[in-house]
């Protein structure tokens, strides 16, 4: 099938790439004509892991390109994917900007039968956004060619976005009823017919059902982590270890061991912008989504965990101190930094004075970029911050470690090494990567995000 995909982020790129791998001819634009050249030139402007080979591949075969040239790449795809940036707006709303954008430009230059994708995260509504935007391009220049615009949300995990694309759980597909509805649900059944081999992943529903389920499935997720996140906190005080916590509710089916992982903040681009977009919504329809509000409060108060747990143990000012940190990206296998709680935690250490020596295994140069700005107004601070070539050099000499990225590489170290390398053996663990009793029997001070138990002192407890 000839497929046009608007928007090479993480999103489209997969998505095209992907499309691709399995025999479409893919046309991939965007409106930034740096990220166009590296992609031309076999560079990814994101770090995903298998995304490049996977580009490579199919652009030698020429079964993907990229370009800037919207007339050619909307006069190109049957299907037209809109996978652009829905940025939150200064109210927290999702800004629409882009897509409208993409949709007009499909108005402008489409000639015949065209099936419009929205795959971005946006609003209930948008798709009826989209179909007035196309319908007044098309009429401004009196074309009546017809079409369609579904809503098909993407479901991926940055950092693993591959496999998420290629053996996704459910393809959530929002149609309209009546024959225009049926024309485009059997196109979209067609183009995903490959990942429907085993069983039908294929959820059909009408389209606002489908923006909202993209909401409401980021919205559980991140509930899950800020609920998780809280009983951590309340183990630490209790003497239970949220760790055999998490096992013990895991094993209820009804409950299930993912996204239970308690830790220093969920980040990224979409549980924060997502989870802030939904509440907006429910704000103009006075529907007010109280838990959510908790949520998004829990988790900014989980971003300053680590730093808090720094300050009860080594006191309010650190200065004199250096701090080694591993992991800055918001999770592993990414340089995404976007709302990581790197960010916060490295600011609250050095407006305390400290030294701050980085290491991630991916995100270094994106953290530069971000702490340039974070730090913009801070000469001092951002002097105070250097980053080390690799996790080992990174705890040399430093006070403390400080983990907050859960990289493979940061789960089994060479434990002595480590603490022969710290000035002083004391960890402070935002993602819970040790057994606290190994660490006991090394005889490093391990901090954790609720797994105080075994240190627990009973006489603390009141009658
Ligand atoms: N990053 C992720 O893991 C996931 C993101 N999403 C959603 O997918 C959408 C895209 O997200 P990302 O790929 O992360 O965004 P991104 O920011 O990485 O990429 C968006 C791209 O769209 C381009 N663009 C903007 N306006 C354009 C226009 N008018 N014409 C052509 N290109 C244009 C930008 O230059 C940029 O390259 C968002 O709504 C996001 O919430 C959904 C699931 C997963
Ligand atoms: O809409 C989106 O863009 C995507 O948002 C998330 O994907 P992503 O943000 O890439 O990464 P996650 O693996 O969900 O992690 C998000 C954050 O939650 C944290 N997390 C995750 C799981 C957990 O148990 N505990 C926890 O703290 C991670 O450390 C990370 O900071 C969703 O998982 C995807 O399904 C969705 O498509």
């Amino acid at each position: 099938m000839k497929i046009t995909i608007i928007g090479t982020g993480y999103v489209g790129l997969v998505t095209g790439a992907c499309f691709a791998e399995l025999g479409n001819e893919v046309f991939c634009i965007d409106i930034d004509a740096r990220k166009i050249e590296l992609l031309n030139n076999g560079g990814l402007p994101v770090y995903e892991p298998g995304l490049k080979a996977l580009i490579a591949r199919n652009l030698q075969a020429g079964r993907i390109r990229f370009s800037t040239d919207l007339a050619a790449s909307v006069a190109h795809g049957a299907v037209q994917f809109i996978a652009v940036g829905t940025p939150p707006d200064e109210d927290g709303s999702a800004d629409l900007n882009h897509v409208l954008a993409a949709a007009r430009a499909i108005g402008r230059y489409m000639s015949r039968y065209t099936l419009v994708v929205n795959k971005s995260t946006a609003p209930v509504g948008t798709a009826q956004r989209v179909r007035q935007s196309i319908a007044a391009e098309l009429a401004a220049r009196g074309n009546d060619a017809p079409f369609a615009v579904v809503s098909n949300p993407e479901f991926l995990k940055e950092g693993a976005a591959i496999e998420d694309f290629m053996r996704p759980d459910r393809i959530v597909l929002g149609c309209a009823s009546g024959p225009e509805g049926q024309r485009a649900r059997a196109i979209m059944q067609r183009l995903y017919a490959p990942f429907n081999r085993n069983h039908d992943r294929m959820l059909y529903m009408d389209v606002r059902s489908a923006e909202f389920t993209k909401y409401a499935a980021n919205a559980m997720l991140a509930t899950r982590i800020s609920f998780m996140n809280e009983l951590a906190n309340l183990a630490d005080c209790v003497g239970a270890d949220i760790e055999a916590v998490r096992r013990g509710i895991g094993a209820d089916p009804r409950i299930g061991y993912d996204f239970l992982y308690a830790g220093c903040g969920y980040g990224g681009s979409c549980f924060p912008k997502d989870t802030s977009a939904l509440i907006r919504t429910a704000r103009q329809y006075d529907q007010p989504l109280r838990i959510l509000h908790a949520v998004n409060a829990v988790n900014a108060a989980q971003k300053e965990v680590l730093a808090k747990k720094m300050t009860a143990r080594l006191g309010m000012d650190l200065s004199g101190l250096r701090f080694a940190i591993w992991g800055l990206a918001f999770k592993p296998n990414t340089d995404d930094m976007r709302e990581a709680p790197s960010r916060v935690l490295i600011a609250e250490l050095l407006a305390r004075g400290a030294r701050v020596t980085a290491y991630d295994p991916a995100a270094m140069r994106a953290a530069e970029r971000a702490f340039a700005l974070d730090l913009k107004h801070a000469p001092d601070a951002r002097a105070r911050l250097d980053f080390a070539e690799n996790q080992m050099q990174a705890v040399l000499g430093a006070d403390a470690l400080v983990i907050v990225t859960e990289w493979q590489a940061f789960k089994s170290p060479d434990f002595q090494q480590l603490r022969d390398g710290l000035k002083t053996p004391l960890i402070f663990d935002g993602r819970n990567l040790y057994e606290p009793a190994a660490m006991r029997e090394l005889g490093i001070e391990y901090h954790t995000i609720g797994r105080t138990s075994a240190g627990y002192d009973e006489s603390r407890d009141t009658a």
